[in-house]
């Protein structure tokens, strides 16, 4: 049974997210709905999800100290990790000492599921060799030699993406010989952490690609209806809601998600991502966490994939989900240097059935995702186009 307190009193339950962009920021609203304490932590100040917590911490979180200084001080009840880059090891270490004071703070979902994500080595071995899951080939490499030799092994096109990154960063498709060196440098400079391993995946020519939101709660698991995608530079421009499937290829797919949250465990959303050609589904990765194109869940379902964690963390129950039809989702990113000013807001919410979230990040440097445009439709197209429409109203200056 769960029990929640007063939030700033000593009854309060306290959650402390670690990471704090514009996921974090719809999950810590869900839980301020609650009064749940909320702490937001991240690597920089002023992150979107410190804006609507309680109180907000700045460190390293991929220095192990730091964050069990963090953990120490704030004695959460949940820690919540938002991103990969997480010194997930000292959270494994902190999950074995609770358990053996007795203390009842847990990891979201676990640990194990948080340290094993952080790493594309972690997940891809355990869902490709250990449950066996049908996954592109792959190799993980560590020095310009090997990873030339694997590239001739695994053959062109192929997808070249360092172990510790995400929303694309430090991607590339090598489609011919000029492509391959490139890819390697990118891959040693533009990933979360640094210069270090990277895998070598061969290509899937999919036909479509999805999202399937699975939420472990504590009365069973629950899949969303399939969200469609599409990416550019490994990094999500659109998703939409439902995506039509075959009932095959929509089993099949369900399957693979069961199979790895099973394995992962613990109580929580899960973005299980998959590349569907015909009746064949792969698996890609899974995040223990709210997903990006899941923001779509933000129009499309009366609970969305925020509302879902936050009930399915704290033990509640999720009866049923309630969907509102074809609906969209258009990411909305800004390039240059500077703080974000918005104008055409009223434009892009002047159609029916369109939603904006703007995430009140403090600055951009290079390219950020900065805000989302959310529709409903009579049918998948109309839901994107009123979305890009949305997004392509917002006009972003940088000052
Ligand atoms: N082996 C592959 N074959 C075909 N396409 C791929 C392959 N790997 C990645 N992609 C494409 O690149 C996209 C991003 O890849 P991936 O999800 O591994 O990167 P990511 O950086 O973890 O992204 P995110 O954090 O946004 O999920 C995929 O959604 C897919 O469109
Ligand atoms: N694909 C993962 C993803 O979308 N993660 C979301 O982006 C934020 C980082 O954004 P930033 O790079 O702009 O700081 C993360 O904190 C999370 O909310
Ligand atoms: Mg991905």
């Amino acid at each position: 049974m769960t029990t929640l307190g007063t939030p700033l009193s000593p009854h309060a339950y306290r959650v402390l997210l670690l990471g704090s962009g514009e996921l974090g920021k719809e999950v810590a609203i869900e839980l301020q709905r609650f009064g749940v304490e909320v702490i937001a932590a991240d690597r920089y100040a002023d992150a979107p999800a410190m804006q609507v917590a309680h109180r907000s911490h700045v460190l390293d979180m991929l220095d192990g100290q730091a964050v069990r200084a963090l953990i120490a001080a704030e004695r959460p009840n949940l820690i919540v990790p938002e991103i990969e880059a997480i010194h997930t090891q000292t959270l494994v270490e902190l999950e074995a000492e609770f358990a053996r004071s007795g203390s009842d703070t847990r990891v979201i979902p676990t640990a194990r599921a948080a340290r094993l994500t952080m790493d594309r080595e972690g997940i891809r071995r355990l869902a490709a060799e250990t449950l066996q899951l049908a996954t592109s080939p792959y190799r993980f490499v560590d020095t310009l030699e090997d990873y030339r030799a694997a590239v001739a092994e695994i053959g062109l096109p192929c997808v070249v993406k360092p172990v510790m990154s995400s929303s694309g960063k430090g991607q590339s498709l090598v489609r011919g010989e000029a492509d391959i060196d490139k890819a390697w440098d990118y891959a040693q400079t533009g990933g979360r952490a640094g210069a270090g391993r990277v895998i070598v995946e061969g290509f899937i020519d999919f036909d479509y690609e999805i999202t399937l939101l699975t939420v472990r709660h504590a009365g069973g698991t629950t899949f969303c209806a399939p969200i469609g995608h599409l990416q550019r530079d490994g990094d999500y421009r659109e998703s939409w809601q439902p995506q039509p499937m075959s009932p095959v290829a929509l089993a099949r797919a369900q399957d693979i998600a069961r199979a790895i949250t099973d394995d992962l465990g613990g109580f929580g959303v899960f973005g299980v991502e998959l590349f569907v050609q015909g009746d064949e589904v792969w698996f890609s990765e899974v995040s223990p966490r709210p997903h990006d194109t899941g923001l779509v869940t933000l129009i499309s379902q009366d609970l969305s994939e925020f509302a879902l964690h936050a009930r399915a963390i704290l033990g509640l129950p999720i009866p049923t989900i309630r969907e509102h039809g074809p609906a969209a989702s258009c990411a909305v990113l800004a390039q240059g240097h500077g703080v974000p000013v918005f104008s055409g807001v009223d434009a892009a919410l002047g159609q029916i059935d369109t939603q904006l979230r703007l995430f009140g990040k403090p600055r951009v440097e290079g390219h950020r995702r900065v805000a989302v445009t959310l529709a409903l439709g009579g049918d998948i197209d109309e839901a994107r186009a009123k979305a890009r429409e949305a997004a392509a109203q917002l006009q972003i200056e940088l000052r």
